[in-house]
């Protein structure tokens, strides 16, 4: 990756944009997304965050995630009052897998002028050797791993793989918030408050979009991410069926 300074036209130096790159499921999006990608906005002077729902989570295979778009628009919704924060539809639009590899080469393409931070929760960052050709990833990106309540905040497992580049991985400690989507939607289904834990507009949307209600009838959109084995194209099998989820 580039970090360098450009000279613009009049001789004045122009510092290459720093575009954050907040992925996730968002089922739904929390305040302990919302801090890590403002704390990390803070520490790397970025201009931008683009949070980016994931269309298919592969790795969320037999459980039960919330339509895309409902999914995006909670997410439109949860960033709508910060003007640094925007969503992207790269991941949604792509109706395949997703893989950050191609969410890092689809905004690559739309911001060649720009460096990508990919931010990322010490739970994911965990489990990053699993990823789809994730020496390209960080070719493509600089990584920030953020520090979450119950896991620990590692490089062990990357520091062979980047020992020759000291800056492609960042560690940082954030305020924390022992927040989960899995929590939020357990809450949701035993009619149980989720105020303060997502911002009010998504408490709203949630109710009603009468999301994660085991005891009513969904009203539309919601699949179990089902299909053929990890790296297969699941297109063609994700399943409109509606199933109670487990929550786990
Ligand atoms: N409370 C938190 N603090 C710091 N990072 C978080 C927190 N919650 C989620 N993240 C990070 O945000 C990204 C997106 O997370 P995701 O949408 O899967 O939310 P989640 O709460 O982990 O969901 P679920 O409980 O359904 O697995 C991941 O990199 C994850 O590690
Ligand atoms: O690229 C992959 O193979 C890959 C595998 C698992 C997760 N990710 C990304 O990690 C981010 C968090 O994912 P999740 O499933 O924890 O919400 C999101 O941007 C995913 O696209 C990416």
């Amino acid at each position: 990756m580039q970090h360098d300074d450009r000279t613009g036209a009049g001789g004045a130096v122009r510092r290459r944009r720093r575009l954050g790159v907040m992925g996730g499921t968002f089922d739904p999006i929390h305040h302990g997304h919302l801090v890590a990608a403002s704390e990390v906005a803070d520490r790397f002077a970025l201009d931008e965050v683009i949070f980016v729902p994931t269309g298919q989570p592969w790795q969320k295979l037999g459980k039960d995630v919330s339509s895309a778009e409902d999914r995006y628009l909670m997410t439109v919704i949860a960033t709508a009052s910060n003007p640094s924060f925007s969503v992207s539809r790269v991941d949604v639009d792509r109706h395949k897998d997703t893989y950050t590899v191609d969410t890092l080469r689809d905004l690559r393409r739309q911001h060649p002028d720009a460096d990508l931070y990919f931010i990322t929760g010490a739970d994911a960052l965990e489990t990053i050797l699993s990823w789809q050709n994730w020496e390209e990833m960080f070719e493509l990106a600089k990584f920030v791993g953020v520090s979450r309540p119950g896991y620990e905040l590692s490089n062990e497992h990357l520091a062979e793989h980047l020992a020759d580049r000291p800056d492609a991985l960042t560690l940082v400690e954030i305020p924390a918030l022992a927040i989960s989507s899995t929590d939020c939607r357990k809450r949701a289904g035993e009619n149980r408050p989720v105020w303060y834990l997502v911002p009010d507009g998504v408490v709203q949307y949630i109710s009603k979009r009468n999301l994660y209600r085991r005891d009513a009838e969904r009203l539309d959109g919601a699949v179990t991410v089902s299909g053929p084995a990890p790296h297969q194209n699941s297109s063609q099998t994700q399943s409109s069926r509606t199933q109670n989820r487990e929550n786990t």
